[in-house]
């Protein structure tokens, strides 16, 4: 049957899906409803009148696995290739990786030195904690938090300074509640299968192609990313694309469901709401929070379920300095939470991406990540954080780590709320009851974006692909 889809929310994910669903011969119409005036969500690029650019959102696009190559074929299928700025594995950006511990930056091990004898601020070599990895026991739980599991199987000392800092530099979270199964997958299955990460890391999964880029960007920043897909769906002649369009209420209606917002839209979807109209949930600002709002309250176990992933506001400060003034180089560095619960990250931006410099003169561009799961402990009220204050922890940081005193010659301080799902224990289960009751009701709905199957842009577009593969498009 030729169906109408409604697409709510134009982040990534909507983008996405609606990007998929105008491919379908199946699809005659997708209305995208957008709150907010611009699409894209939390990829957001300031591209300034110099040439420089800043990103506000991601930075750094991975392209292994088929997540990976699926975003990299869309940027193809856009015109975008040209466009792409790709970091190697041999670049310093990908080989260094730094962690700030005891006051102090450190150089994380790498290569078979890195594995052979104990690099501060580690004691025992990686290869030991490696090797008797292997000889430890499966664990039984049929979820673990990932600081649990990591401790178990690789020792304390990784769970609390490696992984600690990795789960800040991802998702902005804590280790200590962020499930194993679902922040992981892949780790978690090669212990299920395997029986250890070493050896499912050794005997592979058996479908990785060693690919040669470790993350890319675009040239005029990420937000072209966005920009390209909704150009695309407004020449397809299929997608009618409405900004400041916040929908406030669906309900199920005989043929599917009726679409409400604002007055205007009101009446524009009312006409189409008798054709049969699905509706994708593409994550809202408000993540799972704001598709439990606009649901009727048939569909209270829904609610329940998605009230109960929560998210965390990250204070994303963008810094740039005259000169060239790192002391190192590397993609970045990362905090674990014993050494400085409110700066989770510093970000050497400039190292990966100088194309994003200002092109006259040497600057160098970092990005200070702070707050996430430590926000509230740490700065109270995000609505009471002051951008002053903000700025003057991201500067203090960047002084206190890399030695820099000089002030930056220019900053921007965004306060990202609730940016970040998190995927705390019993997550897997939860997304579970909620595509069973989705099934059960015959509700004509697909939840998909950063809430459900991954955080990572690559994750979030490829859940659009499977929701619109599911509709019988692509
Ligand atoms: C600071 C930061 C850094 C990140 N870094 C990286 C990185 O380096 N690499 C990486 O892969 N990923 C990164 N991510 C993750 C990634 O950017 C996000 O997970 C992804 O962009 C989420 O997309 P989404 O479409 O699910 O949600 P969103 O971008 O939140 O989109 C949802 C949209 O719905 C709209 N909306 C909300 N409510 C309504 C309503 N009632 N009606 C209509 N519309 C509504 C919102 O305005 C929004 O535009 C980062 C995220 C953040 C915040
Ligand atoms: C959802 C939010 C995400 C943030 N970054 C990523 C996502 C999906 C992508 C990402 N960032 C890092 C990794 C680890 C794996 C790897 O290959 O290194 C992934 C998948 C690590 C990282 N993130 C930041 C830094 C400085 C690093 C260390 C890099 C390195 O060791 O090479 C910055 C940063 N990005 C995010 C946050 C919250 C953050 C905090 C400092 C968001």
């Amino acid at each position: 049957p030729m169906t109408t889809v409604a697409v709510l929310g134009g982040g990534i994910g909507g983008l996405a899906a609606s990007y998929y669903l105008c491919k379908s011969p199946q699809v005659t119409k997708v209305i995208l409803l957008e709150s907010s005036s611009r699409f894209g969500g939390w990829l957001w690029s300031t591209r300034r009148s110099d040439g420089a650019v800043f990103e506000h959102g991601p930075r750094g696009i991975r392209p292994a696995g088929a997540v990976g190559r699926n975003t990299l074929n869309m940027v193809e299928d856009l015109g975008l290739g040209g466009e792409i700025l790709p970091v190697t594995y041999t670049h310093v950006a990908s080989k260094n990786r730094y962690v700030y511990v005891n006051r102090q930056l450190h150089r994380m091990p790498s290569g078979l030195s890195g594995l052979l004898r104990p690099v501060p601020p580690f004691s025992r070599p990686l290869l030991l904690s490696l090797a008797t990895e292997i000889l430890v026991k499966k664990g039984k739980e049929d979820d673990e938090s990932i600081h649990s599991f990591v401790s178990r199987r690789l020792g304390k000392e990784l769970a609390d300074i490696a992984v600690d800092s990795l789960c800040r530099g991802v998702f902005a979270g804590d280790c200590r509640k962020l499930s194993m199964r679902s922040c992981f997958p892949l780790l978690y299955d090669a212990e299920q299968r395997r029986g250890s990460l070493t050896l499912g890391m050794l005997l592979g999964s058996g479908t990785s192609i060693q690919e040669s880029w470790a993350q890319w960007s675009l040239s005029r920043g990420l937000e072209s990313l966005p920009e390209s897909i909704t150009e695309y769906l407004q020449q397809s002649g299929r997608v009618q694309l409405h900004r400041e369009a916040a929908v406030q209420q669906i309900s199920p209606s005989a043929s599917g469901w009726k679409v409400s917002e604002d007055i205007y839209i009101y009446i524009y979807i009312y006409i189409y709401i008798y054709i049969y109209i699905y509706i994708f949930n593409l994550f809202p600002r408000l993540y799972s929070s704001a598709l439990s709002s606009i649901l009727p309250s048939s569909c209270q176990p829904l609610i329940q379920l998605l009230q109960d992933i929560s998210t965390v506001t990250v204070a994303v400060v963008n810094l740039e300095y005259e000169g060239s003034v790192l002391p190192v180089a590397g993609f970045g560095h990362l905090l674990p939470s014993s050494e400085d619960r409110g700066v989770l990250g510093v970000v050497y931006d400039s190292v990966p991406f100088p194309q994003h410099n200002r092109p006259d003169g040497e600057t160098t561009r970092l990005t200070v990540m702070m707050g996430g799961a430590w926000f509230q402990e740490v700065f109270g009220a995000p609505e009471a954080a002051t951008e002053e204050r903000l700025l003057a922890r991201a500067t203090e940081a960047v002084r206190s780590h890399l030695g820099v005193s000089t002030a930056p010659s220019w900053s921007r301080v965004t306060l990202q709320r609730d940016c970040i799902p998190q995927y705390y224990l019993g997550h897997h289960r939860r997304v579970e009851s909620m595509r069973r009751f989705i099934r059960e009701k015959s509700l004509s709905l697909s939840v998909i974006g950063a809430s459900y199957d991954g955080v990572s842009v690559n994750d979030v577009i490829f859940s659009g692909r499977t929701a619109a593969e599911e509709l019988g498009a692509v």
